[in-house]
């Protein structure tokens, strides 16, 4: 493995606020997610990676070559922000050329690489248009190729799309996939959204206070979180590791979780090792089994209950494996729960989530754009 994108024991004095011996390394074409609460320092790490902040202790490397006192254009690396930060008085193709512009080629070069990079993101029918009229999808993808035309050896994300709707957030996820894999891009991308985490990330590093609490794959980190802060913000429950027995004809996966079969609306391969979650607050509990609506049909035996707030989180040990139900004080007083007691947790196919497939990141599955590599683009891979 090797590692293109590394920060050692970094620390960054803001006053109010520091980091405090960060440690990260990101292997490369690896895509890392970096989470965490609300004023953990995340932005504050891309930014120093980007050269904007100047540690007091540590270094950045890329490619093992310490770039800590670089100043950022030197560093070669694409960003992206949530607000896009698009150059308002330029249109689409200005606002993507603007990075090459300072680079020397003909103007026929230039534009071959913008048509490129833009068809690739698929707004190449926008090239004339003004940024004010473009959606904030369209101006996301704008931001990427801006970012992307430059062939950075790292792509660094600051919550890229949370200010899009899901659907917008979903399609630019699957753009992201293919373009990583294609350019062989490493990268550093700060969210707040799991699904991001799920979808894209190879690797997850969990930041709180100014420091990396915990790094590993998404499976790792969501199966084994660190006890403390990491477990209670992932609310990391009800991760089951299974394998799909088959897809029957009304489209549920069946899948073999300990000695016991359960079914997901999600698609997974038959015979693939997977990953599944169920939210504790959708899964019912009762003393015996309830309407075959609820596929999923649990016994278990309860370990533990405890009141926080309105909700009642019941502990079940089924064969094999554990969950937590959430249910309402209401609910539990009726049903009378008690530790030690037999009862059967329920939930439907749909609650339950195929979250790793095998190798979701950079999985090849991508609608409506096309697989072929971008030849202005593959020697930023080095391909
Ligand atoms: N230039 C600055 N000068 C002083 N303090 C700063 C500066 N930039 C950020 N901070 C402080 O550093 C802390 C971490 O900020 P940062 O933006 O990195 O958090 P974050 O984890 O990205 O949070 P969020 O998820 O809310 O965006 C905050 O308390 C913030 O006020």
């Amino acid at each position: 493995m090797t590692v293109l994108l590394e920060v050692q024991n970094l620390h960054v004095d803001l006053g109010e606020f520091s980091l405090r011996g960060a440690d990260l390394a990101i292997a490369e074409g690896d895509y890392c997610c970096l989470i965490g609460d609300s004023g953990a320092g995340k932005s504050v790490l891309l930014e120093t990676v980007v050269g904007s902040f100047r540690p007091h202790r540590g270094k950045v490397l890329l490619h093992g070559q310490d770039v800590t006192n670089c100043p950022p254009e030197l560093r070669n690396l694409g960003i992206v922000y949530q607000d896009y930060m698009l150059f308002p008085h330029l249109n689409v193709f200005d606002n993507i050329a603007f990075g090459l512009r300072r680079q020397k080629g003909s103007r026929t070069e230039l534009k071959n690489e913008v048509n490129t990079i833009a068809a690739r993101v698929g707004i190449e029918h926008l090239l004339h248009r003004d940024i004010k009229t473009l959606s904030g999808g369209e101006q996301q993808r704008a931001a990427l190729a801006r970012a992307l035309i430059t062939r950075p050896q790292v792509l660094l994300l600051d919550e890229a799309f949370s200010a899009l709707d899901v659907a917008s957030r979903e399609r630019m996820r699957r753009l992201l996939r293919e373009l990583v894999k294609d350019l062989h891009v490493t990268v550093l991308h700060v969210t707040h959204d799991m699904e991001d985490v799920w979808a894209l990330a190879d690797q997850v590093a969990v930041l709180h206070d100014g420091q990396i609490l915990q790094t590993g794959s998404p499976e790792h980190i969501f199966s084994c979180p660190q006890p403390g802060f990491v477990a209670e913000f992932l609310g990391a429950r009800n991760v089951l590791h299974g394998s799909v027995l088959q897809c029957d004809a009304s489209g549920l996966t069946h899948v073999a979780v300990g000695q016991i079969d359960l079914f997901s609306a999600d698609q997974a391969a038959v015979g693939r090792e997977v990953h599944l979650s169920v939210r504790p607050e959708e899964l019912a509990v009762a003393r015996q089994q309830l309407p075959i609506t609820l596929r999923n049909q649990i016994p278990v035996k309860i370990r533990h209950l405890e009141r926080r707030g309105p909700l009642v989180w019941v502990t079940g040990e089924a064969a094999g494996f554990s969950l937590e139900a959430a249910v309402t004080v209401s609910g539990a007083q009726e049903q009378e729960l008690k530790v030690g007691d037999e009862a059967v947790f329920a939930f439907s196919a749909s609650s339950l989530r195929v979250i790793a497939p095998e190798n979701q990141a950079h999985s090849n599955r991508l609608e409506g754009l096309s697989a072929e590599p971008l030849p202005a683009l593959e020697a930023m891979a080095g391909g």
